[in-house]
């Protein structure tokens, strides 16, 4: 992802390619950049943002593993760092993006959901930080229509079958050699289902987010978690 995303700022006109930081790198001033792209693992990445923070460089964040608790602390340094914005973006596709929000408007309708994401087996994380972030889109937006636990009768999974529960959504992962980045949500109520499902046949397919991104943080102060609200999607 970091190379792919370094051609892509490389190549588009409007951008300049400053710097290219590897693992064991110095981060330093990073080149003088305005923006930097963090794509790199998830246990790494919050010292990452913080280095940009500190700096008043930009942050465009593609790594995954970002929680409450992590979350909760870049907040609170970038209250001390006026005018820098800081993106997490779970998912750059636009289609990833879509889903999340198709999933969260059909959520009140339904009693029975789950989230299946299906990535390639060099994947460090589980769930998938999309997944995650649906199944938290999803539990909201059940909670404001005042939709109670979805409905299973399990009390018999030795082996956790049944998948995790993100705030209470069950969330199943898959691995697979040939794949890239998929993921189906499946919503179920009397007599009918629906399925919602993207695919990310290639890594081309984040690169225009991660240009929207690079592109739009400096207008946006602050914390911003998904890449919709860059691109008039949020809340609808
Ligand atoms: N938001 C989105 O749309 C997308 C997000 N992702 C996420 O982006 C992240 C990267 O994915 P991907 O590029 O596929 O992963 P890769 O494993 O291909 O690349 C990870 C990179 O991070 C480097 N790295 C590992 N540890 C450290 C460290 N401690 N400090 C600095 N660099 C380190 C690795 O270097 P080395 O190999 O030398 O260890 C490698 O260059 C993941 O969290 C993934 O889930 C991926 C695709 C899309
Ligand atoms: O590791 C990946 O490949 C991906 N990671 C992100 C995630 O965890 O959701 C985005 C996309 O699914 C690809």
């Amino acid at each position: 992802m970091g190379s792919e995303a370094c051609t892509a700022v490389d190549a588009a006109e409007d951008l300049e390619l400053v710097a290219r930081v590897g693992h064991g790198n110095d981060l330093g001033d990073l080149g003088g950049a305005q923006v930097a792209v963090e794509l790199t693992v998830p246990d790494a990445s919050p010292g990452h943002v913080r280095h940009c923070v500190e700096r008043g460089i930009h942050a465009v964040v593609g790594t995954t593993g970002w929680d409450d608790s992590r979350l909760g602390a870049l907040e609170r340094q970038l209250g001390q760092a006026p005018g820098v914005g800081v993106l997490i973006a779970p998912n750059f596709a636009i289609g990833a993006i879509l889903m999340m929000q198709f999933a969260q408007q059909a959520a009140r309708f339904y009693e029975s959901v789950e989230v299946i994401e299906l990535h390639h087996p060099n994947k460090l994380d589980a769930p998938s930080g999309t997944a995650a972030r649906t199944a938290r889109l999803i539990a909201g937006a059940r909670a404001r229509a005042g939709l109670g636990e979805v409905p299973d009768a399990t009390t018999h999974d030795p082996d956790g079958a049944r998948g995790a529960r993100v705030d209470g959504i069950p969330v199943h992962a898959v691995r697979l050699r040939g794949l890239v980045a998929h993921q189906e949500v499946l919503f179920g109520g009397v007599g009918e289902m629906l399925t919602l499902r993207h695919d990310s046949f290639d890594r081309a397919s984040f690169m225009p987010g991660v240009l929207a991104g690079v592109r739009g943080v400096a207008d946006h102060p602050g914390l911003t978690v998904g890449l919709e609200h860059y691109l008039g999607l949020a809340g609808q």
